[in-house]
C-alpha cells in the first residue's frame, strides 16, 4: 500500500469507543491503521492452552474487526514478537507515527521503550498517551514530590485531582480510518490454543450495573452486588474513565476501589521489586511452612474450612472470587497454613480471569502484611466469624461445597486458634530477626 498512514496499537484498551490513542490518531493528518499484536512473549508462557483470558480476548478481536469493518477499514493481527511485528509493518506501509495508549507494568514498560526507540531509528513518531487510568502514578505525590505509600492520603490527593474538572471523553470519529480490504485472522487454533466458553461469563460492558447501593451488598458472597467489571477493565473492553463518571454519580465507596486499582498502579511502577519481593523488607525474613500437601489442599479447595474451600472452588470452576473471598482464601494461605504469599499470588494469577499483575501483588501482599498500607500481620482473618457475618445463611458456600456436612466433607486440616498462635509467632521471630 502507498501513502502514509498513522497506527494504533490495541493491547489492554481492546475498545473503538472512548479510546484515548485512537480518538487522538484518527483527529490527526494520515487515514489510521488499528492493530492489535497477539505477543508471543506473553503467549508462549501461559502454561495452560486452554486460557479463558486468550478467548476473551480473541472473541473480541473478532468483535473489533467486525466492527471496524462496517466502516470499509479493519485491525491488521499479528502473531509475533513486538519488534518483529513493527518490523514487517514498516515494509509494508509508511509509517507516519505511532500511537498507543500507556501501560505502567514492568514488561510492558519495557517493550514500549524498546519500541519507541525502534520508532525513533526509523524516523517514525511514537506517541503515547494516558487511557488505562484516570490519574497517572507521576500525578499523584506528596507536597515533597515523592509518592504516596499510604492508600488514605493518596486517595484524598486522588479526590482533589478528580475534581479539578471533568473527565475528557474521547469519541471514535470514523472519517479518517484506513479503506481496506478484509484482513486475515489466524484461527485461535492456530494460534495455539483452544476456545474456552468461560470467557463469556465476563462482563464486557458497564450494561445495567448501578453502583447506588453498592456499600450495603458488596461483602456478601452470595448477592450479585458488585460490578463484575474486573476483567473488563483488564482488557479495557471498558473505558475507567466511563466508571468512574458513574461513580461519581452514585457512590463513594465504589469510587474509592477504583482508586485502590490506580494506588496498586501506582506501587507496582514506582516500586517494581515488590514483583519478587516484600515491599517491607523484613517480611522477607519469615520462615514460610511452604507444606505442598497443604498447599495442594488449598487450591482445590480440601481444607475443611467451608468459605475458604467454597472460594477456592468458585476460583477453579469460573475464574472468578469475590473480593472477600479472596481475602478469606489468601488470610487462610499466609497466616493459617505459613505458605509463601508468592505461592498463592501465582495460582491467582493463572486462574483469575481479571488477573493483573498490580492489583494481584498489591491486594496479596496487604493480606500477608508485607505490603504497603498492609493489614498489620496480627489481623489474623477468622474463617469461621467470616462465614458467620458474610455468609450465614451458607447460600454461596453450599453453592461450591456441594457435599458439605456429609461425611464426605473434609475435616478442617489446621485448628483455627492453633494456627493462629503458631502464625503471630512465626511473624514475630521473622520480623524481630531482620531487626536484630
Ligand atoms: C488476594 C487478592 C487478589 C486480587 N487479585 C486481583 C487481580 O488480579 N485483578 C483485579 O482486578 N483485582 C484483584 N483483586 C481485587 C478485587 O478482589 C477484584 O478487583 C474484585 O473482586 C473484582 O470484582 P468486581 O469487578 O465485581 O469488583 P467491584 O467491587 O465491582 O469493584 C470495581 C472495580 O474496582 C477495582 N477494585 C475493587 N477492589 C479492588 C482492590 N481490592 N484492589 C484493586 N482494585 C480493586 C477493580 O478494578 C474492580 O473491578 C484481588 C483482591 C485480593 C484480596
Amino acid at each position: 500500500m502507498s501513502g502514509k498512514v498513522n497506527i494504533v496499537w490495541l493491547r489492554r484498551d481492546l475498545r473503538l469507543e472512548d479510546n484515548h490513542a485512537l480518538s487522538l490518531a484518527l483527529r490527526g493528518k494520515y487515514p489510521v491503521l488499528v492493530v492489535f499484536l497477539f505477543d508471543r512473549i506473553i503467549l508462549d508462557q501461559l502454561p495452560d492452552k486452554n486460557d479463558a483470558r486468550v478467548s476473551f480476548i480473541y472473541r473480541q478481536i473478532e468483535f473489533l474487526k467486525r466492527e471496524l469493518q462496517q466502516y470499509g477499514s479493519d485491525l491488521l493481527v499479528g502473531d509475533t514478537t513486538p519488534e518483529l511485528f513493527f518490523e514487517q509493518l514498516s515494509k509494508r506501509f509508511t509509517i507516519h507515527s505511532l500511537f498507543y495508549n500507556r501501560d505502567y507494568e514492568p514488561y510492558a514498560v519495557d517493550r514500549d521503550r524498546k519500541i519507541d526507540h525502534w520508532a525513533h531509528g526509523k524516523g517514525i513518531e511514537s506517541i503515547s498517551l494516558k487511557d488505562h487510568v484516570v490519574l497517572e502514578p507521576q500525578e499523584i505525590r506528596k507536597p515533597d514530590h515523592t509518592a504516596y505509600s499510604v492508600f488514605t492520603p493518596y486517595y484524598k490527593k486522588w479526590r482533589e485531582k478528580l475534581a479539578d474538572g471533568p473527565l475528557t471523553r474521547y469519541p471514535f470519529q470514523t472519517n479518517n480510518l484506513l479503506k481496506t480490504t478484509p484482513l486475515p485472522l489466524k484461527s485461535l487454533q492456530d494460534l495455539g490454543f483452544k476456545y474456552n466458553p468461560l470467557e463469556s461469563t465476563f462482563k464486557r460492558h458497564i450494561g445495567d450495573f448501578s453502583a447506588i447501593h453498592y456499600e450495603q451488598n458488596r461483602d456478601f458472597p452470595a448477592k450479585n452486588a458488585t460490578s463484575r467489571l474486573s476483567t473488563a477493565l483488564r482488557f479495557g473492553t471498558v473505558s475507567i474513565r466511563s466508571l468512574v463518571v458513574q461513580a461519581l454519580k452514585e457512590n463513594e465507596v465504589f469510587l474509592k476501589e477504583l482508586a485502590w486499582r490506580e494506588f496498586f498502579i501506582s506501587i507496582l511502577h514506582l516500586y517494581p521489586h515488590v514483583v519478587t519481593r516484600s515491599f517491607k523488607p523484613q517480611y522477607d525474613a519469615i520462615t514460610w511452612r511452604n507444606d505442598l500437601k497443604e498447599f495442594e489442599l488449598w487450591q482445590k479447595g480440601l481444607t475443611g474450612y467451608p468459605l475458604v474451600d467454597a472460594a477456592m472452588r468458585e476460583l477453579n470452576e469460573t475464574g472468578y472470587m469475590h473480593n472477600r473471598m479472596r481475602m478469606v482464601a489468601a488470610s487462610f494461605l499466609c497466616k493459617h497454613l505459613l505458605i509463601d504469599w508468592r505461592w498463592g499470588e501465582s495460582y491467582f494469577a493463572q486462574k483469575l480471569m481479571d488477573y493483573e499483575l498490580a492489583s494481584n501483588n498489591g491486594n496479596w501482599q496487604w493480606v500477608a502484611g508485607s505490603g504497603c498500607d498492609a493489614a498489620p500481620y496480627f489481623r489474623v482473618f477468622n474463617p469461621y466469624s467470616q462465614q458467620e457475618k458474610f455468609d450465614p445463611q451458607l447460600t454461596y458456600t453450599r453453592r461450591w461445597v456441594r457435599e458439605l456436612g456429609s461425611s464426605k466433607y473434609p475435616k478442617p486440616i489446621v485448628e483455627h486458634s492453633i494456627a493462629r498462635d503458631r502464625a503471630l509467632q512465626t511473624y514475630k521471630e521473622g520480623l524481630a530477626s531482620f531487626s536484630s
